[in-house]
């Protein structure tokens, strides 16, 4: 730990049991989601009189404090958190992909088997979440329920305790990731000395544009907050005019979202301004002004995805569109892994950081960046602002600290879901067994799968009816990239080849009911 900063963390059997705190605010996870404090005491009694140690950890006290009398962990839970994988993999969930009235299309990359091997363990990972949410919602009633060994009838809700962390985390660095823990990001290199950090420069000029302060200022009319554009957990960003006509979006970071930054910004920013993808928003420049950073990026005028899916940028995406949007995004996610200069993790991969231009192409935005809002250093703080969102992260990531491009598969897979269902990763207000949407989607996939059902799980909004088999291959698909174990998730590149093989066949045979 460093100065006020804690984290502690345990593999026993196959879960992980992390806790963090931070000036007072204390974090409690099991297998990367957020759990309350209630359930997270029942893991540490649990796995402490099962071998797995945990004297030393700081949260034990409180536990021996806080435990209401009587509470205990329950045999469900037990099996759920330690046998869940062998529990599951004994039901007798077939997939029978022939038995629905959409044939399901040859694809050896997604065979039954295949589905069944992603689809079991992925719902192993969100039974832990729905667990979680379990406890959380049964705490507050007196009895535990019993937890019903049918899939169908499990009850959950999100784990999330709003009163203590909103939905949505501040990056997994911050919270998780001591220095000494998170192994270097390829993002993290060298420090360039013609770039350092010196307190006096209040121009560095990168990218293809050169602006000073006074030039930012008069593009976006002294940050009119009516060429204000969105707010996100970096800053605030505006749209912004050129003196020659240019439109771009100008992002404004003010210093207590960087105090403590390690000095490779600008190497980092250096390195990002020289990708250039289409399906990647372009970093055209930045200023530094001590107390404040302007981060200058390509306009993307058309809003995000998850406006669209919300049907705030006018005509709901038909599925031939989002499946257009997925391929971009898949592209976009491809080059930062595989062919940028240096391999580039997103690790903030979703809906809100995919950006729509006119005619419906996706860019990825915010790449390389999330690591700037994330301090670590000594005199960083806890900021209430958020960065990242707890649905879409990779659980083996939270396990084991190690972070590689499949941590932006499982987002993918996630926001794939999004796509294909509209629903958010996380939303509160359905009830509880539909409250985290690959929970949900996983379930319902066995049953659904089974009785040929799944155009049910699609958006209601999209008007079109989407063969069934389409719709086996994509659910699959997202499946497996949300695959709790990584070495069960494909690479980015497989996934834009799957989709694209899964959109030509939807152009050919899919499309019905248009
Ligand atoms: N290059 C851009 N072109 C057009 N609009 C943009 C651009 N970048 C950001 N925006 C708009 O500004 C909003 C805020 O973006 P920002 O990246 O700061 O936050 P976010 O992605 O919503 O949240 P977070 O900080 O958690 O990633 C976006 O939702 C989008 O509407």
């Amino acid at each position: 730990s460093t100065s006020g900063f804690v984290l502690e963390s345990r593999v026993c059997g196959a879960d992980q049991i992390a806790y963090s705190s931070y000036l007072g605010r204390e974090l409690f996870l099991i297998n990367g989601s957020v759990v309350d404090k209630l359930l997270f005491c029942e893991a540490l009694k649990f796995y402490g009189t099962n071998g797995c140690d945990f004297e030393e950890y700081p949260g034990v006290i409180q536990c021996e404090l806080d435990l209401p009398q009587g509470a205990t962990y329950s045999s469900h839970a037990r099996l759920h958190l330690s046998g869940g994988r062998k529990l599951l993999q004994q039901q007798p969930m077939g997939i029978h992909p022939n038995d629905h009235k959409g044939k399901l299309p040859e694809d050896k990359s997604l065979s039954t088997s295949k589905i069944i091997g992603t689809v079991v363990p992925a719902a192993f990972a969100v039974c832990c979440v729905s667990l979680c949410a379990w406890f959380y919602g049964k705490r507050k009633a007196t009895a535990h329920t019993m937890l019903s060994k049918d899939l169908n009838s499990m009850d959950s809700i999100s784990s999330f305790d709003r009163n203590s962390v909103s939905e949505k985390v501040y990056s997994q660095e911050k919270f998780l990731g001591s220095p000494a823990r998170v192994p270097p990001s390829p993002m993290r290199v060298p420090q360039s000395p013609r770039f350092s950090m010196s307190p006096s420069p209040r121009l560095n000029r990168l990218g293809s544009l050169h602006l000073n302060f006074s030039q930012v200022t008069k593009a976006t009319n002294n940050f009119s907050p009516s060429l204000r554009i969105g707010k996100g957990g970096f800053g605030t960003v505006y749209r912004a005019s050129l003196d020659e006509g240019q439109v771009v979006a100008i992002k404004r970071a003010k210093r207590e979202h960087f105090k403590g930054l390690r000095t490779e910004f600008s190497s980092e920013v250096e390195l990002l301004a020289k990708i250039d993808h289409r399906n990647l928003v372009r970093l055209l420049g930045y200023v530094d002004n001590g107390d404040e950073r302007f981060i200058i990026t390509e306009y993307v005028p058309n809003g995000t995805l998850r406006e669209h899916l919300d049907g705030r940028r006018g005509r709901i995406l038909d599925f031939n569109q989002r499946l257009e949007i997925a391929i971009d995004i898949a592209h976009g996610l491809t080059y930062l892994h595989l062919y940028a200069e240096r391999q580039i993790i997103h690790r903030d991969v979703k809906s809100s950081n995919i950006l729509l231009t006119e005619t419906l192409r996706a860019k990825v935005a915010d790449f390389g960046f999330a690591r700037l809002g994330a301090v670590d250093s000594d005199d960083s703080h806890v900021s209430t602002n958020v960065k990242g969102t707890v649905g879409y992260l990779d659980p083996e990531y939270m396990r084991t600290y190690k972070l590689t491009t499949k941590s932006d598969v499982y987002s993918f897979g996630v926001l794939l879901v999004e796509m294909l269902t509209g629903r958010r990763p996380v939303e509160l207000k359905r009830p509880f067994e539909e409250r985290v949407t690959l929970v949900w989607i996983s379930v319902q996939a066995f049953k659904k799968f089974d009785e040929g059902e799944v155009v049910d799980l699609v958006d209601p909004r999209l008007e079109e009816v989407v063969d069934a088999g389409i719709l086996l291959r994509i659910f699959g698909l997202a499946i497996q990239c949300a695959a709790p174990v990584r070495a069960d998730r494909p690479d980015m590149k497989a996934v834009g080849e799957q989709l694209w093989a899964i959109r030509a066949d939807y152009v050919k045979t899919g499309r019905r009911g248009n």
